[in-house]
């Protein structure tokens, strides 16, 4: 399995680049980080490995085919995208994760499911709260079972981005367990976790300057 991101490059509104040239690959169960200051672009480059923002250069190959070959639902499908604050939603939890399972790009692919009640007892979220409504969930609480659900889709690959940012230091480690037997590119601001977690890691530097030394702008450990 291989997921390869080619010479990727965002524009920024004002036409200038936020981030310029990115290539890196991922193969089988890798970690790879992706860190820097806030605003550099680490939320946007991950949202264009999953198709949600467009970019302006470059390519992303899965297992040797692009987005348009597969089709971009397929492609969000078997890559799927945590974003760092889920947006609320009406219902429950348990409503949604069983809905996902009716959309056709998950029928498609997915001919079976894990149970994410059971991955989020893992990390200590009782049964209880997968039938409260997603407006009286903690911060810690969604974003555990956010990731829950995401992970019962079995994706090829998770984009994730801080996934770990609103919980203590015990529960992180639980799910930064689970993590481990999984493909990821996880977006951190935390050095420890990037020292724990990477196989390999991406440091965007600093914001891209057209006709400086760019070799300050990104640093990819791979
Ligand atoms: N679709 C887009 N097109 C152009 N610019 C964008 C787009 N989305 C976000 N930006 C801009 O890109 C910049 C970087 O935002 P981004 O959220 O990627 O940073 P980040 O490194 O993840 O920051 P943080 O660490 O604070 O979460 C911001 O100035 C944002 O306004």
């Amino acid at each position: 399995m291989k997921l390869k991101v080619e010479n990727i490059s965002k524009l920024k509104l004002d036409g200038t680049y936020l981030f310029k040239d990115v290539s890196f690959s991922l193969y089988g169960k890798e970690i790879i980080t992706i860190s820097g200051p806030s605003g550099v672009g680490k939320t946007t480059l991950l949202k264009c490995i999953a198709q949600l923002v467009i970019y302006e250069e470059g390519c992303v190959f899965f297992n040797d085919k692009t987005p348009e070959e597969y089709g971009v639902p397929n492609w969000r499908t078997r890559i799927i995208y945590v974003p760092q604050r889920t947006p609320i939603m009406p219902g429950t939890p348990l409503e949604f994760s069983q809905k996902i399972r009716t959309f056709r790009s998950q029928q498609l692919i997915n001919k079976f499911y894990d149970d994410p009640i059971e991955i989020s007892g893992r990390w200590n979220i009782p049964e209880e709260l997968w039938e409260k409504n997603w407006n009286q969930l903690s911060g810690g609480e969604l974003q555990r079972i956010s990731l829950a659900i995401a992970l019962s889709c079995r994706p090829e690959i998770l984009l994730l981005d801080e996934p770990t940012s609103a919980l203590d230091p015990k529960t992180c480690h639980l799910v930064e367990n689970t993590l481990k037997d999984h493909a990821c590119i996880m977006v951190t601001h935390n050095p420890e976790q990037e020292k724990r977690m990477s196989t390999h890691r991406i440091v965007l530097k600093s914001p891209y300057v057209e006709n400086e030394n760019n070799n300050e702008h990104l640093l990819v450990d791979i």
